[in-house]
């Protein structure tokens, strides 16, 4: 069993949390159900299933929103995915059509990294985050976004506080020098928030202008932004975010965000699970290792190499390594560290 680069089990949890959110005023607006039918205009139909928004509570005072998309109104039988091929028949030219050979193009331009016909669907999303994750997120400049402004309207006391606070990681450590558990951490992170807030909240209601009291909040209070961007990027995104190396609080929104696409373009989504977040990208002293059948990689910069070996047995299920290691062999993989 080979190691998954992202949280595969909590995709699927999401997509059981989606809540299919129907439009004010309709009658089955408690019903947050998918709908079975879609509603249709002629010969189309509504991608988001006649719904005001899809949408997964992510930690205990965020979410993840799809509030609309491009394209919404979809030919009966296809899925929106029929965006990517129409725009790529522009410069490929009709050729086929048949939805078989339309699924082998979307396959075949997410294998080649011909992404530009995926810039042609786009995702308008409302997401709610802590500001530590805002800040990590608007370094995708490729989104269009406008954000709540604490100038103008008051933050909310909802904060984001983890469940568990874990050790700073042995590669990158900072050291401690106080004596506390971790749970007493927590305690005092908690206390540390709700005094600031109220220090805020005296603050505004001493009629402190809005922008300035702000500045004692801590960077766990929430954020919500609209946040605009096509599928080949959304992918980019995706790609770096929902990795096992992103902060985990970030992993949680991105992993939610592609719970919800997946429903929506599978074509797509499919092709960039199997060439993109499953596929293995090799160095070329991966594939020389490879190639020579020694599996010993050609540097002594001991990160590269480590990374080699986690790559070949982790991704890439080579038991040989972990055969050779069990005989007490060095490290079989490398050429000395
Ligand atoms: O995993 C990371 C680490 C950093 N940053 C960006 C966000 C900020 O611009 C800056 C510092 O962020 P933190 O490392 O403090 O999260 O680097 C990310 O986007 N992702």
């Amino acid at each position: 069993m080979t190691h998954i680069s992202y949280d595969k089990e909590l995709v699927e949890e999401y997509v059981k949390k989606i809540q299919y959110v129907k439009p004010e005023g309709s009658e089955n607006q408690d019903d947050k159900t998918k709908p079975s039918i879609a509603p249709t205009i002629g010969p189309y139909y509504d991608a988001m299933l006649g719904c005001a928004r899809w949408t997964i509570p992510v930690h205990e005072h965020g979410h993840v929103t799809l509030v609309d998309m491009m394209p919404r109104l979809v030919p009966i039988g296809q899925t929106p995915d029929f965006a990517v091929v129409q725009a790529a028949r522009v410069s490929y030219g009709a050729g086929t059509k048949k939805s078989t050979e339309d699924t082998g193009l979307i396959r075949y331009l997410i294998r080649h990294r011909h992404t530009t016909p995926s810039e042609m669907v786009e995702f308008k999303f409302h997401c709610k985050m802590p500001i530590f994750v805002a800040r990590q997120w608007i370094r995708h400049r490729t989104a269009s976004v406008n954000e709540y402004s604490a100038r103008y309207s008051i933050v909310k006391d909802e904060f984001y506080v983890p469940e568990h606070i874990h050790g700073q990681s042995s590669s990158n450590n900072q050291g401690s020098n106080t004596a506390l558990t971790f749970d007493e951490h927590l305690e005092k992170i908690e206390s540390l928030v709700r005094d600031s807030y109220n220090a805020y909240d005296a603050m505004v209601k001493d009629g402190v202008a809005r922008e300035q009291a702000r500045m004692v909040l801590p960077t766990n209070v929430y954020t919500e932004w609209y946040w605009k961007i096509d599928l080949h990027n959304l992918m980019h995104f995706l790609s770096l975010r929902m990795d096992k190396h992103a902060q985990k609080e970030i992993q949680d929104f991105s992993l939610a965000m592609f719970a919800i696409v997946r429903e929506i373009i599978p074509v797509s989504m499919q092709a960039f699970v199997d060439y993109r977040l499953d596929g293995v990208f090799l160095t070329r002293l991966e594939v020389e290792a490879l190639q020579n059948q020694s599996l010993v990689l050609n540097t002594k910069n001991k990160r590269e190499t480590d990374e080699w070996v986690d790559k070949a047995k982790n991704r890439l299920g080579l038991g040989w390594a972990q055969d050779k290691k069990d005989e007490g062999t060095e490290e079989p993989l490398s050429n000395g560290h």
